[in-house]
């Protein structure tokens, strides 16, 4: 009911405001974008679940996530992803580790400092009765 909408709409402001801080922050230039086929011919062939912040912003504004957990799920698929595609011991691959475990260490601090714990029952609650 209202009350519902209330909250999943807040969700959303909320999700959006963490979304467009990593999508403004140029170490996570890389994350931004699909991986795009042509450039990359092999990744698909290495990562079954490619994610990226564009396609999670996608995801906000078609209301795909019910709760924060749903959308951190998808986050931390985007830099497991770098960090399987770029084991190596190159300079590259290093850079990108590099970047992955910064997404990671920010997104998992800016949800612990600025979610409230009972705003996050409430949406799993709101996932339960659906
Ligand atoms: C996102 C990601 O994980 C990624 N990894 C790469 N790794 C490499 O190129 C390593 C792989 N090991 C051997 C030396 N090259 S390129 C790349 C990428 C970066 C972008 O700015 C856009 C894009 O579509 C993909």
């Amino acid at each position: 009911e209202q009350q519902e909408e209330d909250t999943l709409r807040e969700l959303r402001l909320f999700l959006r405001s963490v979304n467009d801080r990593l999508m403004q922050d140029r170490r996570f230039k890389a994350f931004t974008k699909p991986v795009d086929k042509e450039q990359v011919p092999d990744y698909h062939s290495v990562v079954k679940q490619p994610m990226d912040l564009s396609t999670a912003l996608s995801k906000i504004d078609q209301q795909k996530y019910t709760t924060v957990r749903e959308y951190l799920h998808d986050i931390d698929l985007i830099w497991k992803n770098a960090l399987e595609y770029n084991p190596e011991d190159d300079p590259y691959d290093r850079q990108i580790r590099h970047r992955a475990c910064a997404l990671k260490d920010t997104v998992h601090a800016i949800i612990k400092y600025e979610l409230e714990k009972d705003f996050e029952r409430t949406c799993e609650q709101i996932k339960e009765a659906r």
